[in-house]
């Protein structure tokens, strides 16, 4: 049975309904619902009390001590506080309005209690309960995977609509791996992993279960790239621009500044590139700021002279608006056509977009990425540049290849990673470094203070705006909550023009319209809006440089690797520029996570600290934004078993017999799927 082929219908207790809501998941296939991993387990072992830190989530076992007490407030709100013994100490238990439950709590009976620890008062604040004398399905004791989830779909719910497709299709789960792999590893089987990191019943089986899964994806990963590479190789199939060095060289020179070190020698290896007859695959790393766009514009530049088109891709439109005008001001005096493709074109504009791209009027293309898909025909496309987020992976290439294009690709990422990691992360990229700032910067101060000193942080936003710079203004975050997002933004928003009565304060988030997102941004790229009120939309590529501060509320909420590009929004020009993190830190590594970002300015470091700080306690890590993202593997802290999966990739694709043995033909069948063929049947 192909459990892909199996709609998720099919599982009992899945409904129409709950199908509908598990599409918004991503959740199609019985096989999706398999393959949708927890992000963490919560812990129901009984601890000890006597290693239990302040703050833990813990969960204990005691017999109930004295009598309950019951305090109302208003009619459904309520305290129920219990003296409960555990480990011959008297603690105390309490519940919010489940007051109901009081006649349950008789003197003598043993209750399992699981919830936040309180060292100080002895107090534990009851999250849930069982009475283990009294029978019936108990949680105690076990690990439970903790899912992302949205909408309609709860926790609970999820967790049984897993069980139960493991129960009734679990067998189905088909090994994919060769045998000789799973041998020299130990891997449990592929049917069994499956089941381990759903339930596993301790940590050992959740490690075991983790393992395996985590080589799995990085093996297939390299695998795909690396028998595109092996099926594509000695191909001279790109297009060898006829560069002309002078003309580059002029247009350098006519900007406004002077290349950096790091720039010269990423241009030049760029240019070397696109005069070769094979297609360019190059990634461009660089910190935020260190004017990697630029690199970008000269690569366009040259292609162009050379009489082919270049189309650039961004992430969001706000960025692809950004590009246009700035390259736009660049080519001004070169006759060079920008054309913008976004989704927010009216079809009149959009009509005469295509039309000039086909008929080749456009020299280059701004847009998200839409812009290589779908109907867009090129007349002469010879370099796609690509930035951040969105990977230009092996499949877009083979889209490219199948509409008879070739072109050179760059890739451009802020994502901080050592060379080495990129280098086999991409296996089949070249790595471009920008390693310097432009000269003239001046490193971001930053501040790391309390709520309660909003007060001061808003006289701070004043006297910048007094000094002619402008300020962004970061709001709260509410996990996986756009709405909840949205709305603190409009309240901070409203906050502040109440305050600042004679700024002009703007609003910037995802539920306004592209047009309005636009006027926005350009308002304040002009400096008609001095203070921008915005959710994390701005976080990438945003570039004013005349905007010198950056103030996050509620800090502890955002990850290092994003807290770093937001702040990367500032210190783009010649003006001392602030980092303001507002944040009550209250536990130990949101302190760490604060520091870290006072102490240093460089991205890498802070991404090594990152590390540090989760440990290997972490157990599912965090996703790094810009690297290739897998369901459970973590490139930074799985580094080492990617190393081994390329190395078990390579050797496997460069055996002949890979390409025809039965036994690899899983592996094939993959391929197939990943398009790594071109969409056409391997043969
Ligand atoms: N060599 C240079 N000297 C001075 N200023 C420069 C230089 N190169 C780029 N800049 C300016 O620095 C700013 C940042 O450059 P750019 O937007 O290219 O950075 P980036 O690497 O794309 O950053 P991010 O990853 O944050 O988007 C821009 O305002 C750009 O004009």
């Amino acid at each position: 049975m192909d459990l892909r082929e199996l709609a998720v219908r099919q599982v009992r207790g899945v409904g129409p309904r709950k199908a509908e809501d598990l599409k918004a998941l991503g959740i199609e296939s019985a096989y999706d619902l398999l393959e949708y991993f927890p992000y963490r387990y919560e812990d129901y072992h009984i601890r000890d009390l006597a290693g239990v830190k302040d703050g833990e989530k813990i969960t204990i076992e005691g017999t109930v001590y004295g009598v309950p007490l019951v305090q109302m407030y208003g009619r459904k709100k309520s305290r129920l506080a219990c003296k409960v013994l555990v480990d011959q100490v008297v603690i105390t238990a309490v519940w919010f309005n489940r007051h109901f439950i009081k006649d349950q709590l008789t003197s003598g009976t043993r209750i399992v209690l699981t919830g936040k620890w309180e060292q100080a008062r002895l107090q534990i604040t009851v999250s849930e309960h069982e009475f283990p004398d009294r029978g019936g399905a108990s949680r105690t004791g076990t690990l439970q995977p903790v899912y992302s989830v949205a909408g309609p779909i709860t926790q609970n719910w999820l967790r049984k609509a897993i069980r139960q497709v493991l129960a009734e299709y679990g067998q189905w789960v088909e090994e994919i791996l060769p045998e000789e792999l799973v041998a020299r590893y130990r891997f449990i089987s592929r049917r069994e992993a499956f089941s381990l990191i759903h339930q596993p019943k301790d940590w050992e089986e959740g490690r075991k279960a983790r393992r395996r899964i985590v080589y799995e994806e990085l093996f297939l990963f390299q695998l795909k790239m690396q028998a595109f590479r092996a099926l594509n190789r000695g191909k001279s199939d790109g297009i060898a621009h006829p560069v002309d060095s002078q003309a580059v060289k002029q247009f350098v020179r006519s900007l406004p500044f002077v290349l950096t070190d790091s720039q010269k020698t990423v241009v030049a290896e760029i240019l070397q590139d696109l005069k070769q007859p094979y297609a360019m695959n190059r990634l461009l790393q660089g910190d935020v700021g260190s004017g990697k766009t630029v690199v970008a514009a000269v690569a366009l530049f040259a292609v162009v002279k050379a009489g082919a088109q270049g189309a650039l891709m961004v992430p969001t439109e706000i960025l692809a608006e950004q590009h246009k005008r700035s390259l736009e001001k660049m080519f001004a005096s070169y006759g060079i056509e920008v054309t913008l493709l976004t989704g927010s074109l009216t079809e009149k504009q959009r009509r005469e977009a295509l039309a000039s791209i086909q008929m080749g009027l456009t020299d280059i293309v701004v847009g998200t990425h839409a812009l290589i898909q779908e109907d867009v025909v090129f007349r002469r496309l010879g370099l796609v540049i690509t930035d951040e987020q969105h990977r230009f992976g092996v499949n877009q290439r083979s889209i490219l290849r199948r509409k008879g294009l070739n072109p050179d690709v760059l890739t451009m990422t802020a994502t901080p990673i050592p060379r080495t990691l990129a280098i086999t992360a991409f296996g089949d990229m070249d790595v471009s470094t920008l390693k310097e700032l432009p000269k003239g910067r001046k490193p971001i101060k930053t501040y790391s203070v309390p709520h309660d000193m909003l007060e001061r942080v808003l006289r701070f936003i004043r006297k910048e705006a007094a000094a002619g710079r402008q300020a962004y203004v970061i709001c709260p975050l509410i996990e996986e909550s756009d709405k909840l997002d949205v709305q603190n933004a409009i309240d901070v928003h409203a906050q502040l023009t109440y305050h600042f009565p004679d700024l002009s304060v703007g609003l910037l988030h995802g539920r306004m319209s592209n047009q309005e997102k636009e006027q926005v941004m350009a308002e304040f790229s002009d400096n008609r809006i001095q203070v921008l009120v915005s959710t994390t939309v701005v976080e990438v590529g945003v570039d004013v440089p005349n905007a010198t501060l950056m103030v996050v509320y509620d800090a502890v909420r955002f990850g290092l690797s994003q807290l770093h590009q937001l702040r990367g929004r500032v210190g783009r020009g010649e003006h001392q520029s602030y980092c303001i993190l507002i944040a009550d830190p209250k536990n130990e590594v949101s302190r760490e996570r604060l520091k870290v970002m006072t102490e240093t300015n460089d991205g890498f470091e802070i991404a090594r600290r990152d590390l540090e700080i989760r440990g290997p306690g972490d157990f599912f890590g965090t996703k790094q934004s810009g690297l290739p993202e897998f369901k459970v593997a973590d490139l930074m802290s799985d580094y080492e078993i990617l190393e081994y999966a390329r190395e078990d990739a390579a050797k496997l694709v460069a055996q002949s017999e890979f390409w025809t043995a039965a036994r690899y033909l899983p592996l094939r069948d993959y391929l197939q799927r990943e398009q790594v063929f071109g969409g056409r049947p391997f043969d």
